[in-house]
């Protein structure tokens, strides 16, 4: 039910842009008829766009994950786009949040159990239907409002794809048993299993404020770097780690299991007690991560800028071009 008429009937478009995403910005609008805020994403009709409408939408009923209002598909600035109307996450990006709680009062280890749990949840939903996000980071985990029991719900599924376990199912398999390669028959679990990795690098961000794996200098990502990440190097530095309880350093070290086929799925994580208990079991210790966050905030901009402008210089085609 891709809309074909002018999105602006219905929708004023706002001028606020709220960013910009994998395959397309992010601006406010308004529905005309029942004076609603929404947020409208424009991208350029493409496979890799299709996709992402395709898989947003399917995954859109499920809590935790960014509502699907309307899809338009128009001619705008002579080339055919998509546009995803979305209920517009009042509260911004968890990054800033984190950063925000600071002036207030201090960000406890259970309130990042509170923020994994539902982190969790919206993959678990995901991975139910065999899709992987694949692109799970801060800025990608929206607030439905600045109150304190606003929701926590996922986005951008530009890096989205269906990971069918269809390779073991054995009923219409896509392949000859004596020819078939290893990676075939295993492959479409590694999808999940990345968003399992992410999910680490997030639960260890929000307990101290900075990743476990960052790059020496001020380049995104260097082969120092890249080495850390294939040999899992990272550590949990006693300065800033000491309040934080073990079964958190625990849970961050099982997420972040370098072969993914070690690495536990999504409903193993959610039954670790210190998720599944979060409410009665985890210390309510206060941590230094809004400061350290704020700190790092600039430099973090820098790198998710330079990430995209390294892949236009890579010669990597990007949809603008
Ligand atoms: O970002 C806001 N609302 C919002 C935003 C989105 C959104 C979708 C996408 C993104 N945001 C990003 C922006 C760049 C960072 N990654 C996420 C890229 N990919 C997307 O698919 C969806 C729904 N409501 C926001 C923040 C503060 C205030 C307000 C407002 F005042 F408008 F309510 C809205």
């Amino acid at each position: 039910e891709t809309k074909l008429n002018a999105v602006t009937d219905d929708y004023e478009v706002g001028n606020e842009a709220l960013g910009v995403g994998v395959n397309g910005k992010v601006l406010t609008c308004f529905h005309r008829q029942r004076v609603q805020k929404c947020a409208l994403k424009i991208i350029r009709d493409s496979a890799k766009a299709r996709q992402e409408v395709i898989l947003h939408k399917k995954a859109s009923t499920y809590p935790n994950i960014v509502r699907v209002l309307d899809i338009y598909e128009n001619e705008h600035s002579d080339h055919r786009c998509l546009f995803i109307v979305m209920e517009c996450m009042e509260g911004g990006e968890l990054f800033d949040r984190i950063k925000d709680i600071g002036h207030e009062n201090s960000f406890s280890e259970h309130q990042a159990a509170g923020i994994m749990r539902s982190i969790c949840k919206a993959v678990s939903h995901l991975h139910s239907m065999n899709v992987a996000h694949r692109d799970l980071k801060l800025e990608n985990l929206l607030f439905t409002s600045n109150e304190e029991d606003a929701e926590l719900k996922l986005t951008d599924f530009g890096f989205a794809k269906e990971c069918s376990d269809s390779t073991k199912d054995l009923t219409t398999p896509c392949y000859s048993p004596y020819y078939v390669a290893p990676e075939v028959l295993s492959k479409s679990s590694y999808d999940k299993a990345c968003d399992i990795w992410s999910l680490g690098v997030i639960m260890y961000i929000l307990l101290c404020g900075y990743p476990p794996f960052c790059s020496n200098h001020s380049l995104p990502i260097s082969p120092g770097m890249e080495t850390k990440i294939c040999t899992g190097d990272y550590q949990f530095p006693e300065e800033d780690w000491y309040m934080v309880s073990d079964e958190a350093k625990n849970l961050i070290q099982a997420m972040l299991t370098v072969e993914p086929e070690k690495r536990p799925n999504i409903e193993t994580i959610l039954k670790n007690s210190w998720l599944s208990e979060f409410t009665t079991h985890v210390p309510k210790t206060p941590l230094d991560t809004p400061r350290v966050l704020m700190d790092k905030l600039q430099k973090w901009d820098n790198v998710e800028t330079s990430i995209c402008e390294t892949n236009k210089y890579n010669g990597m085609p990007s949809d603008e071009e």
